[in-house]
Order: C-alpha cells, then sequence, then structure tokens
C-alpha cells in the first residue's frame, strides 16, 4: 500500500469521534453516512467538469477532493482502500466482460 494513502488513512481513523469543531473530518463523521455519501457525489461531479472543461491541474485537484472524501466513506462503513485494491487485484486477468457476466450470475 502506498504510505500516503495509509497515513491519509490513519489520520481519517484517528477522527472518528474526535471533536468535531476541530476537524472538518470528524465534522463529516458526525453529520453521517448520507452527507459523507453526499460528499462523495458533488466531488465526484466536480471531477468529471474538472476533466471537461478545466484541464490536468484542477481535475488532479478534484480528484484529490474525490479520493480523500471516498477513503471518508469507506472508513465510516468499517472499510479501508485496501480492501477496494483487494478487489481490483481479485479482477486481475479477468477481462471486462467476464466479469460483467460474473457479476449478473
Ligand atoms: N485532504 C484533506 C482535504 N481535502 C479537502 N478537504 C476539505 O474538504 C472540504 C470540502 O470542500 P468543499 O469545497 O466541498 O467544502 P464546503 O463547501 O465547506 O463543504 P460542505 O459545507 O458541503 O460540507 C473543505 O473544507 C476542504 O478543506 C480536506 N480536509 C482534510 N484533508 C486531510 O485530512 C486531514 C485531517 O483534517 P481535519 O479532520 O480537518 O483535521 C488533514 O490534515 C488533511 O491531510
Amino acid at each position: 500500500m502506498d504510505p500516503r494513502i495509509e497515513r491519509l488513512e490513519a489520520v481519517i481513523k484517528a477522527r472518528k469521534g474526535a471533536d468535531p469543531s476541530s476537524s472538518y473530518v470528524a465534522s463529516l463523521f458526525a453529520k453521517g453516512t448520507a452527507k459523507i455519501a453526499q460528499k462523495v457525489g458533488e466531488e465526484a461531479t466536480e471531477t468529471i467538469i474538472a476533466a471537461l472543461h478545466e484541464g490536468p491541474e484542477k481535475l488532479t485537484s478534484e480528484a484529490a477532493d474525490l479520493l480523500f472524501h471516498l477513503s471518508i466513506l469507506l472508513a465510516d462503513a468499517g472499510l479501508s482502500m485496501d480492501d477496494v485494491l483487494s478487489e481490483l487485484e481479485r479482477r486481475e486477468g479477468v477481462s471486462g466482460i467476464e466479469e460483467k457476466a460474473s457479476r449478473k450470475g
């Protein structure tokens, strides 16, 4: 795992139950899953707009906001980027077409 992701996830975990008035992450945890999910949606939309109209610098910034908020959403559910990477690893060597078929059951 990239150490930068590990450090971010450690900070996010440490903010669970912290004082919401002194921490943005703690304030999001306090507002609950629906608010965190809403932020992920907003940041995804801003990432799309940046990709289509605003250039690579803005896209990098918005993608960082998206990954940051996604990390909080995962932590809120007791999951981590490691879980997501394991899922991607599981898909390695499986074609996209096969993967789609396996999801349909
Ligand atoms: N990487 C980030 C990071 N990226 C973005 N943001 C904040 O995410 C917020 C979302 O941006 P918006 O423009 O949507 O903000 P907004 O309009 O105030 O949001 P809402 O009113 O909709 O909630 C802003 O307040 C940003 O400052 C971040 N806040 C914190 N971090 C990391 O998280 C760590 C812990 O932060 P605290 O919990 O605040 O100590 C920090 O040290 C950083 O490493």
